[in-house]
């Protein structure tokens, strides 16, 4: 047997099809969704993945401004900056690249955004309206692998889905996003014993552990999805995922790639959170 590929590249144009659509709706209101990102430091991925990210908005008509800061700027000029985006009406997302410097508290941070421009989904008030399941802003990862899913046509109701990895940006939310879509579902990490017990009885397996080819055949239910969040490098320092593909695919019904399965719909989600928000913001002005 051997796997079915998801192609995110794929599913990502898709997605960035149809928001051109609702994009265009909105110039005709004039209004053009606007998005402020930060950038912090010299990480290496972090200024590629800031690249994409703005190229990609460059291509659907999204505005984009980027500011870009010195390792050594300080909390309190972060915290002004975004303040003063808060206040500015053409933007209609905040987005701060993470990790952030080790001087910089990432929670205060996120928590200086105002919720109704936070297109990551990482504000608290964001996290309690996914936990209590109200439309807000997910997070871009999470909703990438559910918006795969759908494209797919692969039902997630009942399914039992195993998360393996708990970190709030990835792991956490992802399992809830399920949990909404009335999965079955078990969060596994680096404590849990016995993880292949787990992995093995995953009707979707999804993988965010950091681990290069962490999960192989002998992992996998025959015909489960797997999902594989991982960035990682292989020994050649090639980009990898947490999956070995060439193992897995013996095992799993349907798989996604790494690169070319969840990271670019990461990135997509990005674009339509900041539409969402435009289109929510203009839906304020027009019941005023
Ligand atoms: N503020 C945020 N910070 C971070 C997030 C996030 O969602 N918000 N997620 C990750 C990094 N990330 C986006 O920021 C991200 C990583 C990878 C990709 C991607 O498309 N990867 C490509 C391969 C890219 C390459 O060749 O290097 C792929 O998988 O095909 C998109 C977004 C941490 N920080
Ligand atoms: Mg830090």
């Amino acid at each position: 047997m051997s796997a079915e590929l998801i192609d995110g590249r794929l599913i990502a144009n898709y997605y960035r099809e149809q928001l051109q659509e609702t994009i265009s709706e909105l110039k005709s209101h004039d209004v053009t969704p606007g998005l402020a990102v930060i950038l912090v430091g010299d990480n290496h991925a972090s200024h590629t993945y800031v690249r994409m990210k703005r190229k990609a908005c460059s291509k659907l008509g999204i505005h984009s401004e980027l500011y870009q800061f010195e390792e050594s700027l300080t909390q309190e000029e972060l915290v002004d900056k975004i303040e003063e985006l808060n206040g500015m009406d053409h933007i209609h997302g905040i987005l701060v690249q993470l990790p952030l410097p080790q001087h910089i508290n990432p929670i205060t941070i996120i928590e200086t955004i105002s919720p109704s421009k936070d297109v990551d989904g990482f504000h608290p008030v964001s996290i309690g309206k996914m936990v209590t399941n109200q439309d807000t802003f997910y997070s871009c990862t999470p909703l990438g692998i559910i918006k795969m899913l759908e494209y797919e046509k692969i039902d997630i109701s009942g399914k039992h889905v195993v998360i393996l990895g708990r970190s709030n940006i990835v792991g956490k939310p992802a399992g809830q996003l399920f949990l909404n879509r009335d999965a079955t579902v078990t969060y596994c990490h680096s404590k849990t014993v016995n993880l292949t017990d787990y992995t093995k009885k995953a009707d979707i397996l999804v993988s965010a552990v950091g681990k290069a080819k962490f999960i192989g055949a002998g992992d996998i239910k025959k015909g489960a999805v797997v999902i594989d969040v991982g960035m990682n490098r292989d020994e050649e320092g090639r980009l990898c995922g947490d999956v070995d593909f060439e193992s897995a695919r013996e095992a799993a019904g349907k798989i996604t790639p790494v690169p070319g399965g969840v990271g670019p719909m990461t990135i997509t989600m990005l674009l339509y959170n900041t539409v969402k928000s435009a289109r929510w913001q203009l839906e304020d002005r027009q019941k005023r």
